[in-house]
């Protein structure tokens, strides 16, 4: 499916965003292994959290939705009937993996063709020290054997929150010290939650580690709304003259804010508000209008708190006045596209002067982008919604096609530019 954007209006009021996919993933993956009952609001429900959900039903829990709030009742995990098939998420696939390993079962994960493509190696080496046994090679289908677990002490490198989440989780049910060293923090919502749920983690300067007490006990959970799928909304608003959009309720986990301080480095008209606690996460208030933009250089360490929405960076990137800089860029070859290849190809189409070295993108602003390109969007839905996003500024419109996998993160991502007057169709 095709979906075209062209030069709009002003992008304004209040976007309505659905609630973060990686706290979802947890929150079901959480209360699938605690005893009693969760109940979660603000499910994120999309292809990839409706995987999850599918797969921790097949593993034994029971989940159901009573008027939007989604009930999970834990179980001993068991071997599900057939292959869990993640769909086309990384963080299903990884994440479960760790969280099954301990338990006396066996499971084959399987995922759609990019999925397939990706690497696994990173999450099976650790668990496989831990004591699992994971026959395949580095790409799925994968077969784990669930065993008695030993302890571990592992250096997350490259960053990766889905690795060190599969280690906790599998090491709720290891025999020993689970440390995981993380040279550039990454997202830390698997620790926070697993704190909500009563289990005692320790977190250093630059490492993660379980306590003794390992037993979850449900929760009530309430998810923030997401900064991934909030950033095109307010990404859109930097860069389209006069506008401002604001979101509510939304999670601003310093880990996952990366791109709003880099547009507010660059210039852009941003402002949070009403910070508080919910759920143990911090939520708030951010609004984010248009001024003109300044270039930016992003340092590696920084990419960790922006890793998805680096697609939306260079695209600000390219309306700015002057070279932009980002290095780092390494992992971007591991996600549901080459994402470094799907920008380039994507901004170069669309008139824009991109220069790659190494694990860098230099992009060229002018202030203004031609647009007026067809975009494969490889089947990533991240790709597809930032060029439509560009869309919305250049010259000429934008047409992307892959747009049905929009819905494995943001269903209705399209209306909700639309009520905010994006011209998209
Ligand atoms: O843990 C998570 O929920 C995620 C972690 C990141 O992946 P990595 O762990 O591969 O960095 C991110 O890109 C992904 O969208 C979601
Ligand atoms: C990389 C992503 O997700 P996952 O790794 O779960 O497929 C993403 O949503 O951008």
């Amino acid at each position: 499916m095709d979906l075209r954007s062209m030069r709009s209006g002003p992008i304004s009021g209040i976007a309505e965003i659905p609630g973060d996919k990686s706290c979802s993933h947890r929150a079901l993956i959480l209360g699938a292994l605690a005893d009693g009952e969760t109940r979660i609001s603000g499910l994120l429900v999309s292809e990839d959290v409706m995987a999850t959900r599918r797969a921790v039903e097949a593993f034994g829990a029971r989940v159901e939705e009573v008027d939007s709030q989604w009930r999970v009742t834990g179980a001993k995990w068991r071997s599900p009937p057939g292959p869990i098939d993640c769909g086309n998420s990384g963080t299903t696939a990884r994440i479960l993996m760790g969280a099954a390993a301990g338990f006396d079962l066996t499971a084959t994960f399987t995922g759609d063709d990019s999925l397939s493509r990706r690497p696994m190696a990173r999450v099976m080496q650790p668990l496989a020290r831990m004591g699992a046994e994971l026959g395949g090679g580095d790409r799925l289908p994968i077969t784990l054997r669930g065993r008695r677990l030993g302890g571990i002490d592992w250096v997350n490198e490259p960053s990766s929150a889905q690795v060190k989440s599969a280690l906790l989780l599998a090491g709720l049910k290891a025999h020993g010290a689970v440390t995981v060293r993380e040279p550039s923090l990454s997202r830390d919502h698997t620790e926070i939650m697993l704190r909500e749920f009563g289990c005692d983690v320790v977190q250093g300067d630059d490492f993660v580690a379980l306590g003794d007490m390992r037993e979850l006990t449900g929760c009530e959970i309430a998810i923030g709304a997401d900064p991934s799928s909030a950033a095109f909304a307010l990404t859109a608003a930097a860069i389209v003259p006069g506008s401002s959009v604001e979101v509510r309720d939304l999670l601003v986990n310093p880990l996952r804010t990366g791109l709003f301080e880099s547009l507010d480095e660059m210039g852009a008209d941003v402002e949070l508000s009403d910070k508080r606690l919910q759920s143990g996460e911090v939520v708030a208030t951010l609004r984010i209008g248009h001024a003109p933009l300044q270039p930016i250089e992003i340092p590696p360490e920084r990419i960790p708190a922006m890793i998805d929405e680096i697609p939306l960076l260079a695209v600000a990137a390219a309306f700015a006045d002057g070279e932009s800089a980002i290095h780092g860029l390494a992992e971007l070859r591991h996600k549901e596209s080459n994402r470094l290849d799907a920008v380039i190809a994507g901004l170069t189409a669309c008139g824009v002067t991109v220069v790659a070295g190494g694990d860098s993108l230099h992009i060229v602003g002018r202030g203004r982008v031609r647009g007026g390109a067809r975009i494969a969007a490889q089947g990533d839905h991240r790709i597809a919604m930032a060029f439509l996003v560009l869309g919305l500024a250049s010259d000429e419109p934008v047409t992307v096609d892959s747009a049905e996998m929009i819905s494995t993160s943001f269903p209705g991502f399209a209306e909700t530019m639309r009520a905010l007057g994006a011209n998209i169709e």
